[in-house]
């Protein structure tokens, strides 16, 4: 599974889901332009550390991103509140790619239609939508379970290690 960031425009929600990719091991897409630069002050606190750990891949244009998702046949599921499937509902494949939309305009009618896919967080009525972090790990956790993506728990790595080693008391960076 891939997680693509369509032209995104808020530095502390692509830092906040870059973090959240490189702890859960998911390679993301990185759909220009964004509306920040990488050295943004906003995008490094919120990615902090983490950012090392992300197999980020930058594409120029929708475009570019499209040539070379074509050509490796990865389906596109577009997370969208436009969509009348419950991301429940659908049955996710391991190479599937999570394409989520810019928070001021989500993706364009062409880029919409495009998706081979469409599924939406369902949500009250009469609200707008989900913060665009909060809905990507929703749907990232939902497809890796499916999947059988995630990295093995701790306890369960090794059967004869007795469990995850104890919690440290020493202060750990957050
Ligand atoms: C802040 S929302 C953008 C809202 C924008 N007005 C729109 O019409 O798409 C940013 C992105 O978060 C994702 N998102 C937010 N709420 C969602 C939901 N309930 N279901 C699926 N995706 C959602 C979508 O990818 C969306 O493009």
């Amino acid at each position: 599974m891939r997680i693509a960031l369509y032209e995104p425009d808020i530095p502390q929600n692509t830092g906040t889901i870059l973090r959240l990719a490189a702890c859960l091991g998911v390679p993301v897409d990185l759909i220009e332009p964004a509306g920040f630069p990488t050295t943004d002050r906003a995008f490094r606190r919120a990615g902090m550390d983490y950012l090392a750990y992300v197999d980020l891949t930058r594409h120029a244009s929708f475009d570019a991103f499209e040539a070379d998702r074509g050509t490796r046949g990865r389906r596109l599921v577009l997370l969208t509140t436009k969509a009348a499937t419950p991301y429940t509902a659908h049955r996710f494949a391991p190479d599937d790619v999570l394409l989520l939309g810019r928070e001021t305009g989500g993706v364009p009618e062409r880029v919409h239609a495009g998706a081979d896919v469409r599924v939406t967080v369902p949500m009250r009525p009469g609200l707008r939508s989900l913060n665009v972090a909060m809905a990507c790990a929703m749907v990232a956790g939902e497809a890796l379970r499916q999947t059988g993506g995630f990295a093995p728990a701790l306890a369960t790595a090794d059967p004869l290690s007795g469990g995850p080693e104890p919690l440290s008391s020493a202060p750990v960076a957050l």
